[in-house]
């Protein structure tokens, strides 16, 4: 179905820009914004998005895996080949990894590891190729269509949607809106957002100590690509992630959502960190590691609640139910007011870099997801590890407090189980919510595989390698990318006949 509201004649009406905002689609975000605010932003000419169209499908999609408890699983697509082969295979959504571009894909073709450390047109560009090859595949189907031809590929639906990995949004909320509207102009039906802080990305998914912002700044973040679709009137959708569950620190100590797991020093008898730091410094850097390390084993490290609890247990309730909603300054106020004499102090405690202490893992998971429901569509925490009881209760507590969440997981390769506990996984976690399952690297690491055995088998055999590894299996698999079709030839020769006079 194609989006509707958007009509010429309504675009910069704020009116209809407010009747798209009750439809099923977007009643549930939160707007701190007005639609006349978003009217005044608009181009005075209307626009339409591929995007949209891409977005309101995929939103039928998970709907519908969500209404049936099945999931869409997907894997991230290198390039156009694959994308075009998991049309065959009767994929329903594409995703587009960071690692993958980062790799393969850079825009400054400075390739490496994934650090969120390339240009942000990076993993729009690759979209953007993407989508671009669909639409291709899609007239090449047509154009065959229209000379008669009649077999059942020509019925695959070329233009599955696409999912891609925004990062941290790549800056401020101005750069967040220039990515968001460089993703609706490739064709992206939805991106991915985490809250960590650009340039401070960990590479792989198991390491520890990543540097969250504050929830309020996530959701502004958020909020700027919601802003930016607006403006542009495009469906597409927003998938929340957070990585709190690797988290260690955390760049302000503002929020009060945040406070639970902001972590301090109990020891009244240590200096701040990195005073101890500073005041033993060396050129060596293991020595300053071993410094804080020492620093650490004696600092009592513990959350506020924790320390009260610790140090005035019998006015603990009274401490908690005066101090709920509080942030760190003011919950240090009223343990003042209470005459607690609390001995805990996460200024003492900040990094080298400056950073807070935060104790990640799945409840902090939790609150961000529950904070951020009404800014994006999809929820998804990002594990260090597959961890079935996490995820488990990850998807209860999330829908619990927020009837009918639909959520997000990074199968990542690590599930452990016998092959048919294996097999069964996705299923299991489908049951449970989560609608978009997806393996980032399982593209790249399968294109990898595939085509070791050819290079192998041709370095060995020549031709007649070449004829048992790729010719041969290729054509009794029916792989159709090894089609004169696949590389445009009906459209070539519909566009040429059309315009040859002789
Ligand atoms: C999903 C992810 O953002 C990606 O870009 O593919 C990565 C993948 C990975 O490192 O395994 C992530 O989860 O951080
Ligand atoms: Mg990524």
């Amino acid at each position: 179905m194609i989006p509707t509201a958007q009509q010429q004649s309504d675009w910069s009406d704020p009116k209809s820009i407010s009747t798209w905002w009750s439809t099923p689609s977007q009643a549930h975000f939160h707007r701190p914004y007005s639609a006349e605010l978003v009217a005044s932003l608009r181009s005075p000419f209307a626009e339409f998005w591929p995007a949209s169209v891409q977005a309101t499908k995929l939103r039928q999609t998970f709907s519908a895996h969500y209404a049936k408890g099945t999931a869409s699983v997907t894997i991230g697509a290198t390039d156009v080949i694959s994308a075009h082969l998991m049309a065959d295979a009767g994929y329903d959504t594409i995703y587009v990894s960071g690692p993958t571009c980062s790799t393969m894909d850079n825009a400054t073709q400075d390739f490496g590891a994934d650090m969120a450390d390339y240009p942000y047109e990076t993993v729009p560009n690759k979209v953007r190729q993407l989508f671009r090859s669909q639409l291709m595949q899609h007239k090449v189907s047509a154009t065959r269509r229209f000379r008669g031809e009649a077999v059942a590929a020509l019925d695959v639906d070329r233009l599955v949607p696409i999912i891609a990995d925004a990062d941290t949004g790549h800056g401020g909320q101005t750069a967040n809106m220039k990515l968001a509207k460089l993703f609706v102009e490739a064709g992206a039906a939805a991106i991915h957002l985490d809250d960590q802080v650009p340039g401070t990305k960990k590479f792989g998914a198991k390491t520890a100590g990543r540097v969250l912002v504050p929830v309020e700044e996530h959701i502004t973040r958020l909020l700027a690509v919601k802003l930016q679709f607006d403006v542009m009137g495009a469906e597409c959708m927003i998938i929340h992630r957070t990585d709190a569950e690797t988290a260690g620190y955390l760049t302000s100590a503002i929020s009060p959502q945040d406070r639970p797991y902001i972590i301090g020093c109990t020891n009244p008898q240590l200096r701040p960190l990195v005073a101890t730091i500073s005041a033993s410094f060396s050129t060596s850097k293991s020595q300053a590691e071993a410094v804080e390390d020492g620093w650490i084993a004696s600092a009592g490290l513990s959350t506020l609640d924790e320390a009260v609890l610790s140090q005035n247990p019998a006015e603990y309730s009274k401490w908690k139910a005066a101090s709920e909603g509080q942030n760190v300054a003011e919950a240090l106020a009223t343990a003042q007011t209470l005459g607690l004499g609390v001995q805990w102090d996460c200024e003492a405690a900040r990094s080298r870099e400056g950073w807070y202490r935060f104790r990640g893992g799945i409840q902090p998971a939790i609150d961000r997801a529950v904070a951020c429901a009404k800014y994006a569509d999809i929820l998804w925490t990002r594990t260090p590890a597959t961890v079935e009881k996490d995820l488990e209760k990850f998807a209860k507590e999330v829908k619990e407090r927020v009837p009918g969440a639909m959520l997000a997981y990074n199968l990542a390769g690590d599930i452990k189980g016998t092959d048919s506990e294996i097999k069964a996984f996705t299923t299991k976690l489908a049951k449970l919510g989560y609608v978009w399952q997806f393996l980032p690297l399982a593209g790249q690491s399968g294109t990898a595989v595939g085509v070791n055995t050819p290079i192998r088998a041709i370095k060995d055999d020549g031709v007649l390698g070449y004829l048992n590894t790729v010719v041969r299996p290729g054509k009794a698999a029916g792989v159709s990318t090894l089609d004169y079709a696949w590389q445009g030839g009906p459209v070539a020769d519909a566009t040429v006949a059309a315009v040859t006079l002789w």
